[in-house]
């Protein structure tokens, strides 16, 4: 049962210093410190239960997100949770739509992270309380603007054909769980020792899906790409990502090169926002063989929306802290099946993996019904700190028990990478200074 009215909500600067190893580096993101802003929201239900949310944030950014949690933070105080749920879609359009602050969005940038951290944060404390059903769950969506291509019949239709073969595919889940990917092997700061011996470690943990960084050097590529594919051998997977780096025209020339290491994908290989550049790359790989995977910086429903309409990628990519938490997630999913596209999640950062796995899981038992194709990014780096990291098995994500979105942080791990007061920058920071 709901319940609860909402009394407190706080919002941290949590940071790690992963850029000191080079984990987690790209061709544009050179120096990342896997960050987040974490929400709490507690209530008066006295139940013990809180809701932790947090969205994914690079070291600085992490300031700017707490400040626009803060200016949302009135559209939650004092509300019933039962009231938010009732109309989630309402409710969420009322977040996103905010006479104020949409100025600053509307629906993307910092504003739409915020209320990512502030919904999931809601998601998390209603499925600590209870279970969902179809209905319910697309009264969470706010179908506006995407209305178009995907009717709330459509997705009810899409739910009801998903009905069937969902025990068996709940119970394979729970047998053999998600298959996945890993990142974790070829960060574009990595030394050629660090990749190969990354390499070794995942071959021999069974993992048979690689993803490495490009995009800086096409030298440096064709060596890294090689030194990998080697390791791996021609049958197992392997994907690029470029992160933005590319105009459209040097994406293709940059892909022609790359394609003898037979990639199944090359993500981000432009500008997030140029949908028809997406769309004039994906045409062009195509006798290479090659598709295009997009969506850890889509903004929003829309932009996934013309991306699937002018069929700009083939791998789209959902990710729990940029869209507006699991309302939007849901409706891109949704989109995703109703144009044949397979959802293989952005995962890795700080507690993405904890997250996205319930949206992926999801997808594969109640909507999509397919591996094809699919899979979710892993990283292997700060599970440590959450209360229920991910468990991998085999190189798949294994269904999370406990009730909840994953997102509830140890206290003792937000104390110490709180910034700038934690322990942790208080001694890099003296470090720095001597
Ligand atoms: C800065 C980050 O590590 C990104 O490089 C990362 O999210 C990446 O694009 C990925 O696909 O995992
Ligand atoms: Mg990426």
């Amino acid at each position: 049962m709901v319940r609860g009215r909402i009394i407190r909500l706080s919002v941290r600067d949590v940071r790690f210093p992963t850029s000191l190893g080079g984990h987690g580096s790209d061709a544009m993101h050179t120096d990342p410190d896997y960050s987040a802003a974490y929400v709490v929201i507690e209530t008066d239900a006295g139940d013990g239960l809180a809701g932790c949310g947090i969205t994914f944030t690079l070291g600085k950014g992490t300031e700017v997100v707490v400040c626009a949690v803060n200016a949302l933070a009135h559209h939650v105080l004092h509300k019933d949770l039962r009231d938010i749920v009732g109309d989630f879609r309402g409710f969420y359009r009322q977040l996103t739509s905010d006479g104020q602050l949409r100025w600053i969005g509307p629906k993307k940038g910092v504003v739409h992270l915020a209320t990512a951290a502030v919904l999931n944060a809601v998601w998390d404390l209603w499925a600590k309380q209870e279970g969902k059903d179809p209905r319910t769950l697309l009264s969470c969506i706010d179908f506006r603007y995407i209305t178009d291509v995907l009717t709330e019949e459509d997705a009810y239709d899409i739910l009801q054909q998903a009905q069937v073969g969902k025990k068996e595919r709940e119970e394979q889940m729970l047998t053999h769980g998600y298959p996945a990917y890993t990142t974790s092997c070829a960060w574009l700061g990595y030394s050629d020792d660090t990749l190969k011996q990354r390499c070794a470690e995942a071959l021999k943990d069974g993992w048979t899906r690689f993803k490495v960084k490009v995009g800086a050097d096409l030298q440096d590529d064709m060596r890294r790409c090689r030194l990998i594919r080697d390791m791996i051998g021609p049958e197992k997977t392997l994907m690029m990502d470029a992160n933005q780096r590319w105009d459209v025209p040097e994406a293709v020339e940059w892909m022609s090169k790359l394609a003898e290491f037979k990639p199944l994908w090359i993500e981000e290989p432009t500008s997030p926002d140029d949908i028809l550049g997406h769309a004039t790359i994906s045409k062009a790989l195509v006798p290479l063989g090659i598709g295009v995977a997009t969506g850890e910086q889509c903004h929003n429903r829309v932009i996934f929306k013309q991306l699937l309409q002018a069929n700009a990628l083939q791998f789209l990519q959902i990710d729990s802290c940029r869209l507006g938490s699991v309302n939007e997630n849901l409706s891109v999913i949704l989109m995703a099946k109703k144009f044949g596209i397979p959802v293989c999640p952005h995962a890795g950062g700080v507690g993405l993996c904890e997250l996205v796995q319930h949206l992926i899981i999801f997808d594969y038992i109640a909507v999509s019904a397919s591996l094809k194709n699919r899979m979710c990014e892993y990283v292997d780096h700060l599970h440590e700190h959450f209360k229920y990291p991910v468990t991998i098995k085999q190189a798949s994500y294994m269904p999370p028990k406990a009730a909840g979105y994953s997102t509830e942080m140890k206290e003792e791990s937000v104390k110490k990478h709180q910034y700038p007061e934690g322990e942790v920058w208080k001694r890099l920071h003296a470090a720095h200074e001597n």
